[in-house]
């Protein structure tokens, strides 16, 4: 049985409400609608950048929600043929709806093409996400006008294909080699071990045609490191693997099932010599090698990956506080007093307590996303005049906030679906597809901890510089002020200041980087190699790097509300919130306030006291602060968080349409069940 998404175009949508008017709301949902402090419209454009861009958004949205031909079944009732047959048929779709809607602006294409993919990966993912970044960042003007009009037109369909079966994180260590012959002018792309296979790349199992490959340069007998090639892959004919190429798709992974991740082998596959990318270095038709002006400029495209992925959990973790909150709030559970109706389980402390700390954290990814986004684009700028000299530090920055975020993003996520009980394990309830999306994001583009490890590489320089006495970047600078002796709060009304917490962030982040630096001096001044003494000093430095980025966000929530103008109403709110997102974050981590002395028991004692207290401000405009993230439930496609907080009738519609239910008895019945019971009774 077909299902189609509830196509709710024909209901009308209110001017300040994106939603369609509900014919019945749940009339808890609408109590905490009614009783919250704000206006969540506020709220939604200051978030969006300004009313005119909330619009413009919506608009988008609505032109991929209402469109017929983009509707289908839901995913959870397809088997995995279908789902990337789907995908690959969307992805289709989208591509020609985005001409005839001339969505000509980046931002609103991905903003059309999440509405259209909904909980689902976008079949050409990777084509938009890093092959076609990896074409601009790489080409040379040349190159760009050749291969970016092919590209843009879908012409040829790409991949990045930079992972192998044997190493991931260690790219140094990839094996896939491109040898130069400067006899006929190509380079020859090699796969000369299991291990140097191509795996994991996604779109490359069955949709690319070409790939931008990451292999080791030689030329003149000589090795130069890893470099981007562009490789054709399959037929533009008949999409058949080309001679020497072997493609395959890797199997069923956690998630990610719409979703053709490959593996890739090369044997002796001649590319013309123009293939390799070379805006930064390049190899003469003889063979002579002219190296890039920063080592390190091949890896710019996980660069902007990392910063865009900062966005992404910001979003998905809010659509999981969105569900949740609005579960929470219809959801009665537990009597408390005799004949009084159960209480919303909402009003549970320890509900609050899980919810209310993600909630805050997703607006404060929202905020670090803005900010990061911003100096990714001036660092950039910076780089097109030639001016590498802020790479490191971007780098630092965006391998760190999107360790840090996704860690957060994850297990915000995973408590969300728990705090709904065993409703949010249901496929119904939309977390198994928002977990298993978000998953990896822990993983690729640089596993988390291998990513902490070069933020805290970077701080250790950092250190040594301000020893020195030398200057630091801004992001960087306190390092080189001092410290400020004890926290200077007297009673909760101090804890509450947004100077001082961001102080105390400051404070922790600096002695953990200060203490990592030391630890590392002793361990090398013991004889200890520097590898030695960076494996010995790992939770020193993970610490450090993990404090430093939850400074950094602190700062930002502050520096947003000081900053930005919006009503009392929203300022308060907004207040309250980073507030909660400092304290709670101190009482989670007490023990670093404690170590040095910093804070004291009773001081903590305070945190935890405000902590309690703010949750009761939270409380009244959660469902507000949710609604506020504005996300339309063909957006959301979860049943517990439906606008209208009618969850039940929902689910059961939802759970009709199971495929097990397309028969009263199964045939298993006939096959398996029937004989068993057969046998049995004859037994009894
Ligand atoms: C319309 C649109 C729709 C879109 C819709 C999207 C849908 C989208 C679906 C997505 C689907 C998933 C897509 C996953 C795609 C992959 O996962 S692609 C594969 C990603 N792979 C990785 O991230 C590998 C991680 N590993 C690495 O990056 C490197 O090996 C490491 C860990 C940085 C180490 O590199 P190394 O060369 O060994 O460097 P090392 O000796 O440690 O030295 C570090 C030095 O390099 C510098 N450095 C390292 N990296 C960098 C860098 N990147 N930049 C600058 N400097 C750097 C450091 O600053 C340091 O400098 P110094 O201190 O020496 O001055
Ligand atoms: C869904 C998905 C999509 C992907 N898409 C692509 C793609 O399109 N293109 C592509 O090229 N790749 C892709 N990848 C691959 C991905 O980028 C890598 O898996 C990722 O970079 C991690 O590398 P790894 O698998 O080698 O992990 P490993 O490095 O083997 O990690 C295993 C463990 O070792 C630890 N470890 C490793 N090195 C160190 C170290 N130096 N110090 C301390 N601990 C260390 C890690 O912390 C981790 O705990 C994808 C992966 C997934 C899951």
């Amino acid at each position: 049985m077909i299902v189609l998404f509830n196509c709710t175009c024909a209901v009308p949508t209110t001017m300040d409400s994106f939603h369609p008017v509900p014919v019945k709301v749940n009339p808890d949902l609408q109590k905490e609608r009614d009783a919250a402090l704000f206006n969540p419209v506020e709220l939604t454009y200051l978030k969006d950048g300004g009313k005119d861009k909330t619009e413009r958004r919506r608009r988008c949205e609505l032109l991929a929600i209402n469109d017929p031909d983009l509707q289908h079944k839901d995913i959870s009732f397809m088997a995995r043929n279908e789902r990337y047959s789907n995908a690959v048929r969307k992805a289709v779709i989208i591509a020609r709806k985005i001409k005839e809607h001339r969505l000509t602006n980046m931002e609103e294409k991905q903003l059309y093409i999440s509405a259209a993919t909904q909980y689902d990966t976008y079949g050409f993912g990777l084509h938009y996400g890093m092959f076609l970044p990896a074409l601009s960042a790489q080409c040379d003007e040349e190159q760009r006008n050749y291969w970016l009009p092919l590209a843009e037109n879908l012409k040829i369909l790409g991949t990045y294909a930079q992972t192998e079966l044997g190493h991931g994180t260690f790219i140094r260590g990839l094996e896939t080699t491109a040898i130069y012959d400067p006899k006929t002018e190509e380079f020859v792309l090699h796969t000369p071990t299991l291990s140097a296979l191509k795996w994991w790349p996604g779109n490359m199992g069955k949709t690319a045609t070409h790939a931008v490959v990451l292999a080791q340069l030689y030329t003149n007998g000589k090795s130069y490191g890893l470099h981007p090639f562009i490789v054709q892959l399959r037929s533009l004919e008949n999409h058949q693997p080309l001679p020497g190429i072997t493609l395959g798709d890797i199997g069923p992974k956690l998630g990610f099932h719409s979703f053709d991740n490959g593996f890739l082998g090369f044997d002796h596959v001649r590319i013309p010599r123009r293939n390799m990318l070379m805006k930064y270095s390049q190899v003469s038709p003889d063979g002579f090698y002219i190296k890039p002006i920063h080592a390190k400029l091949t890896y710019s495209t996980m660069v902007e990956a990392r910063v865009t992925l900062v966005s992404d959990i910001a979003y998905s973790l809010s659509q999981a506080v969105t569900i949740a909150v609005r579960y929470s709030a219809v959801r009665r559970q537990t009597e408390q007093i005799k004949g009084v109706k159960e209480p919303q389980i909402l009003d549970y402390r320890t509900q609050q307590l899980k919810l209310f700390p993600y909630l805050a954290a997703a607006y404060a990814f929202t905020f670090t996303s803005f900010v990061i986004t911003g100096r990714y684009i001036e660092v950039q700028n910076e780089m097109n005049d030639g001016n590498m000299e802020s790479l490191s530090e971007l780098h630092a920055l965006s391998a760190g906030l999107k360790a840090f975020t996704s860690y957060v993003g994850n297990e915000g996520i995973e408590v969300c679906r728990l705090s709904c009980g065993g409703h949010g394990y249901s496929q119904a309830s939309g977390f198994p597809e928002l977990y298993t999306l978000t998953a990896p994001i822990s993983t690729f583009e640089g596993e988390n901890t291998v990513m902490l490890l070069q933020t805290a590489r970077y701080l250790m320089k950092c250190a040594t510089t301000a020893k020195r006495g030398l200057e630091l970047p801004r992001f960087v600078l306190y390092l080189s002020q001092r410290q400020k002796g004890q926290c200077p709060a007297r009673n909760e009304s101090d804890l509450l200041d947004h100077g001082l917490l961001s102080d105390a962030f400051e404070h922790r982040a600096r002695r953990l980087v200060i203490e990592a630096a030391q630890k590392m001096q002793s361990n090398i001044g013991k004889g200890n190699p520097q590898h030695v003494a960076w494996n010995n000093c790992h939770m020193y430095l993970l610490k450090a790097a993990s404090a430093h980025c939850h400074f950094y966000v602190v700062q930002t929530f502050v520096k947003y509300i000081n900053d930005t103008e919006m009503s009392d109403a929203v300022r308060d709110i907004l207040t309250s919130l980073c507030q909660f997102y400092a304290l709670h974050g101190i009482w989670q981590n007490a023990g670093d306030f404690l170590q040095d002395g910093y804070m004291n028991g009773n001081q903590l004692d305070m945190v935890q006291s405000l902590v309690g207290k703010l949750l009761d401000k939270i409380r009244i405009n959660a469902v507000a602060l949710v609604d506020a993230f504005d996300f339309r439930d063909e957006i959301l496609c979860s049943k517990l968080g439906k606008y209208d907080g009618n969850v039940y009738e929902a689910m059961y519609e939802w759970a009709k349409n199971s495929p097990l239910n397309k028969t009263e008895v199964h045939d298993s019945y006939n096959k398996y069940l029937r004989p068993l019971m057969q046998s049995s009774k004859a037994k009894l």
